[in-house]
């Protein structure tokens, strides 16, 4: 009753049509800065009860939490302070979870999910470099269902935490102690590489424990995305290259080759600082010594034979397949190197002259900013070591040596590494 005499009034029922529109413009403000906090996805959407407005205004309010989204997400994959703070407990529980394994070579201590691969190492330092990457971290439970992430250089949004595991793409099989910890931490930074950080031996000392053990070591990665793992040893075990060429011919193959005799003088130094009584470079470089006849079983002198390792490899696959990388200019010029494998690998070239400065206490190029991190990061001090003087004789037989096998690797390859001028 009241209703229709309000409304039979043509100066209550303006009034009255003025308090409707009020009301409904107060509410759909209401909606809007609700959503503007981001909570609306959990209520009844609007869209399917109401007219086209309020779906138009759904349809706006959808592209400015994108907007804010990408704009959050821009923030974490330039690196602005990705921490660990965007965990929830779960997931802070995850990453402790986390199993703590060494590079066989390094003593490195890296963390990765999954098994411990290899425990032969003493040294068992935690550096902030070696944290978990960005993309190994699923970010809190709130954010990690609603959020997407950037795939790579291809710009492609993705789930966040999706992915899968797969068998790695393209490995660094070599050379022990030419440069291959510095290759994988600096192929790293590309955001279409995931690696496993330590080294899997899965193709010489864990190839029983089958493929599905090995894929499980991997990272997870997005479309796009290639994995790689490194394991020094696989470019002078016999078995690598079938066994490798067996999980899949397209694998791509890289090796970091450095003058042999420095090499071996790396490797020996190694092994000394893991057991200092063992006898002196020059005793075990030679079978005899007045003869000057070298000891080619010894492990530091045999790896050095790049040409003769290089033709087991070459049965199984094809020289296009295999990047030579040389192990001094990934040190004078990394950039120049990077640029290479990333051409290698058909990606984009990202990691470039910015990424790196030369740090003159380290005496090495080190990264501006190490993947995941917005510091600084240098290799361990398991790399770079000061290494004995070696008399120059010895360095003299050890170079003639060589040279012809130098020589036939250089043919080879159709590269020129400088080790012989
Ligand atoms: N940027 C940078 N920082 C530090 N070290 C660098 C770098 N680039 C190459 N190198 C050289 O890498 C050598 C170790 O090689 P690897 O990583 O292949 O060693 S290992 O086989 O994994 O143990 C290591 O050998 P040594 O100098 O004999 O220790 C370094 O000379």
């Amino acid at each position: 009753m009241a209703f229709s005499r309000v409304y039979s009034d043509p100066l209550s029922r303006g009034i009255f049509k003025k308090f409707v529109v009020m009301l409904c413009s107060l509410l759909t403000s209401l909606y809007l800065l609700h959503c503007l906090t981001d909570r609306c996805s959990s209520m009844p959407t609007p869209v399917k009860a109401s007219s086209q407005v309020v779906g138009f205004f759904a349809s706006e309010l959808h592209d400015l939490r994108s907007l804010r989204r990408k704009r959050l997400l821009q923030k974490w994959t330039t690196g602005s302070k990705p921490g660990l703070s965007y965990q929830s407990a779960d997931d802070a529980k995850r990453t402790s979870e986390y199993s703590r394994f060494d590079d066989a070579d390094t003593g490195q201590v890296l963390y990765e999910p999954g098994p411990q691969v290899d425990s032969d190492s003493k040294n068992r330092e935690l550096s902030h470099d070696m944290q978990p990457s960005l993309g190994d971290i699923v970010y809190s439970k709130r954010l990690a269902p609603r959020f997407m992430m950037k795939t790579g250089s291809t710009g492609k949004l993705s789930p966040l935490g999706d992915g899968t595991k797969k068998l790695p793409q393209a490995m660094i099989i070599g050379v022990k102690k030419g440069g291959t910890r510095a290759l994988l931490e600096f192929l790293r930074v590309h955001p279409d590489i995931r690696a496993v950080g330590a080294e899997p031996h899965f193709f010489d000392r864990n190839y029983e424990n089958g493929l599905e053990w090995y894929r499980e070591l991997m990272p997870k990665t997005l479309e796009g995305q290639i994995t790689m793992e490194k394991t020094p040893s696989y470019f002078v075990t016999r078995e690598a290259p079938a066994r490798i060429s067996g999980m899949s011919r397209d694998t791509k193959l890289i090796v970091v080759v450095r003058d042999p005799v420095t090499r071996a003088i790396s490797d020996y130094t190694q092994t000394l600082s893991k057991k200092p009584d063992i006898p002196t470079f020059e005793s075990l470089t030679f079978r005899n010594r007045t003869t000057g006849l070298i000891d080619t079983s010894w492990s530091a002198i045999q790896i050095g034979i790049y040409a003769k390792h290089l033709d087991n490899w070459l049965q199984y696959f094809p020289m296009g397949q295999i990047l030579f990388v040389s192990g001094e200019r990934l040190i004078s010029d990394p950039a120049g190197e990077l640029g290479r494998v990333q051409d290698f690998l058909g990606l984009k070239r990202i990691i470039t002259d910015k990424h790196f400065y030369f740090n003159q206490t380290k005496g090495f190029p080190c990264l501006k900013k190490a993947e995941g991190s917005s510091k600084p990061h240098c290799l361990g001090k398991t790399k770079g070591r000061t290494h004995p003087n070696i008399h120059p004789e010895v360095v003299q037989r050890l170079r003639d040596f060589y040279r012809p096998f130098n020589m036939k690797f250089y043919q080879m390859t159709g590269q020129i590494f400088g080790w012989d001028d």
